[in-house]
């Protein structure tokens, strides 16, 4: 008989990452026994209480943490020893992750100098802003956009690369609820138009009922996933027309479920 071969590739695939770190109080084990897989293309949101270790797992996702010994994270198959091409990571803190001294476009292009000529790096950060909607302030600098447009050149840079795994640590947690409500479509939009993977962390549980094809909930001391549920909602989403569908109810039930059993 033939091998069977998955409908859908793994992109990531983790198991038993448990991390320990070393702090002046002694070791701390902050993750442990943590296994899931997630497919590429696939939406994925970490949700859970502040500390728990979420930005820990994003951090091991892109290979800038060693999994502790006994772990195993690959990618796309291969085991996963350092940062990957192909994988660009969003923070939270957009002012600090910006360089205040360059203009939007040459804050956007850092990833890319050195590596393409100069054509097509002009060519590829025009393209990356205009899918930001920002290409008519190319010439400014951070601190002359708001607040809502430094995080859409964050997702501009994070977009030059063409990356096929967008790791996304709660992106939009610093902005009003109509900018970020923005920003959730257009980066709805930027996945279904690239089919990148993302893996988001929010604190946020209406957010992540909205954007995520599967959620899970890390809680414990260590943590591991405690919940881990589908979200059984059409591709095409919209914040109004979405929110009253049955799935966008019942997700948002659930993960209400799984967060308020931790505060039980
Ligand atoms: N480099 C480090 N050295 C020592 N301890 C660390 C380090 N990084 C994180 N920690 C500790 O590990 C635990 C998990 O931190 P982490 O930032 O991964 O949690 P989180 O779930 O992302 O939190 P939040 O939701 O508040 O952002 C915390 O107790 C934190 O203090």
């Amino acid at each position: 008989m033939p091998p069977t071969t998955p409908l859908v590739a793994s992109a990531f695939a983790c198991e038993n990452v448990s991390v320990t770190y070393d702090t002046r109080n002694g070791p701390l084990r902050v993750l442990e026994n943590v296994s899931f897989t997630c497919a590429r293309g696939e939406f994925v949101t970490l949700l859970g209480p502040s500390g728990t270790g979420k930005t820990t797992l994003l951090r091991i996702l892109a290979g800038l943490l060693p999994p502790g010994d006994g772990s195993s994270v690959s990618l796309d198959g291969e085991p996963l020893t350092g940062p990957a091409d192909g994988v660009a990571l969003v923070f939270q803190n957009y002012a600090a992750s910006l360089l205040q001294w360059r203009t939007v476009e040459r804050n956007v292009g850092l990833g890319l100098e050195g590596r393409v000529g100069k054509a097509e790096l002009g060519d590829r950060v025009r393209a990356a802003l205009d899918l930001v909607g920002l290409d008519s302030r190319r010439r400014d600098y951070p601190w002359q956009l708001s607040g809502g447009m430094q995080q859409r050149v964050q997702i501009a840079r994070a977009l030059v690369t063409r990356p096929e795994v967008l790791l996304m640590d709660e992106p939009f947690g610093a902005l009003d609820a109509m900018t970020k409500a923005q920003l959730q479509d257009q980066l709805l939009e930027l996945r279904a138009s690239t089919g990148a993977t993302v893996v988001f962390v929010t604190h946020d549980l209406d957010e992540a009922a909205y954007l995520s094809d599967r959620v899970m909930v890390l809680s414990g001391t260590p943590a591991s996933i405690t919940a881990e549920f589908e979200v059984d909602l059409p591709a095409q989403r919209d914040q109004i027309s979405t929110k009253e569908l049955p799935g966008y109810l019942s997700a948002r039930h659930r993960i209400h479920d799984a967060i308020g059993a931790l505060h039980a």
